[in-house]
């Protein structure tokens, strides 16, 4: 087969609605920004894809698209290559909260991952293959995923629609959340967002999700909103009970001096956040698991060389998930499939976005008991209703956002409010 050339690139950025839910920065804003990569090709085929919608970022891949022009999309070394002349040696701003330092590399990872997933998309649509077989097989076809547990307002300040989930701000009401999200996806194992409240309370919601779910696995994640002492405290009142515990303080040396003291797992995806990290993480024996995530590591190969260290090192693989739509998802079912040691359910933000938002022809990939089929194919197996692109285009145009800012939205509520961290 001749290659298939990049003759143009689309990016077209997105909003969607957003509940108001609470993280240790802050609170989430009524829409969260994303952009669809739309990777033209000379045979006539278009590979898709989604990635982070402020402005940063599309000025970002607005730059990195500029030189792709003639590029081969089974060549992924000139592809990179090209990115990394396009936008190498620029420190972008972290496209989102809670995952860590910025930095010249995760800046080329970032756009490398934007065309490189639209690419391998396109390679699919060509041989008739699925991305999970181009990505050297399925080993599983079903992909489980987590519960993804939010203390929560029932509103947001302002004028906005209410979501459907209501209210929780306590065990009640997060008990009452994984309730609900279990019944309706099925999902085998929950994650709390911690950092919001006193340890002691998310500890008493903790044991209560383990009293009403004992079968699941649980995982509490305060995005590094704990001192070292504090992280001690939690470690041994939940010893026993966590699957892992992610992110408990700030840095690799602290997450050092916690996992020196407890038998719980510790799981990152703030102080490892891309390769440059992993030495000195190894070194001092930091974090016993990694969240993954191919928008920041640098795409699906990125990921899988990321899945190989871990292996190497005996570290378990997880993976991260920010707000995202259906083009996300499809993506983190072959890369779920295709990657043998991510043997841990995968985060995902998919129910909490509104049901009738997605940019995904039919709706989007269907959760049942707690896993994704991986779709069919060609490619990752979706594709665009380009109603719904626009019309969530439309809401990008109207919605005044242009980048996510947890603390700033709080600040509406709580005036006094300043994001630092720790503060517990
Ligand atoms: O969406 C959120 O509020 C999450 O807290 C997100 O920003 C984090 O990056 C993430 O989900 C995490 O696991 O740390
Ligand atoms: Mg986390």
């Amino acid at each position: 087969m001749s290659g298939l050339r990049i003759t143009g690139v689309t990016i077209t950025p997105v909003a969607l609605k957003d509940p108001p839910l609470l993280n240790a920065s802050g609170v989430h804003e009524p829409y969260a920004l994303r952009s669809i990569v739309e990777v033209h090709t000379d045979a006539g085929i278009t590979g898709i894809n989604e990635a982070y919608g402020d402005d940063a970022t599309l000025a970002l891949l607005a730059r990195a698209a500029d030189g792709l022009a003639g590029v081969d999309v089974f060549d992924l070394n000139e592809l990179s290559r090209r990115i990394a002349a396009a936008v190498g040696g620029v420190e972008a701003s972290s496209p989102t909260e809670l995952i860590g330092a910025a930095s010249g590399d995760k800046t080329v990872a970032q756009a490398v991952a934007a065309f490189e997933v639209a690419c391998y998309d396109a390679q699919g649509r060509a041989t008739g293959r699925r991305v999970a077989d181009l990505l050297g097989g399925a080993v599983r076809e079903r992909v489980d995923f987590s519960a993804y547990l939010f203390y929560k307002w029932a509103e947001h300040p302002g004028d906005y629609e209410a979501d459907p989930w209501g209210e929780a701000l306590d065990p009640d009401g997060i008990v009452k959340q994984a309730r609900r999200m279990v019944d309706r996806y099925g999902f085998g194992s929950l994650k709390l967002k911690g950092g919001v409240f006193a340890p002691e309370e998310e500890i008493e919601a903790v044991r209560a999700l383990r009293r009403e779910f004992p079968d699941r696995p649980v995982r509490l994640d305060p995005n590094a909103n704990w001192t070292v002492p504090t992280s001690h405290r939690v470690a041994e009142a939940l010893a026993g009970e966590l699957e892992y515990l992610e992110d408990p303080t700030p840095g690799i040396p602290g997450m050092a001096e916690v996992a020196a003291r407890t038998e719980l797992p510790l799981a990152t995806n703030m102080c490892v956040t891309g390769f440059e990290e992993i030495p000195e993480a190894v070194r001092l024996g930091a974090v016993q698991v990694i969240l993954s995530d191919h928008h920041f590591w640098g795409g699906f190969r990125a990921t899988q060389a990321l899945a190989g260290i871990c292996q190497t090192f005996g570290l378990g693989l997880s993976m991260h998930s920010n707000t995202h739509l259906g083009v996300s998802l499809a993506a983190m079912v072959h890369l779920g499939a295709a990657t043998p040691n991510l043997t841990y359910a995968l985060d995902t933000h998919t129910p909490w976005k509104w049901e009738s938002e997605d940019v995904v022809a039919g709706g989007g990939l269907r959760f049942v008991d707690g896993a994704v089929t991986v779709p069919a194919g060609p490619g990752l197996g979706v594709d665009l209703d380009r109603d719904a692109v626009a019309r969530l285009h439309e809401q990008y145009l109207t919605c005044g956002f242009r980048r996510r800012d947890d603390v700033g939205w709080m600040r509406r509520v709580r005036p006094d409010w300043t994001g630092k961290r720790p503060r517990f």
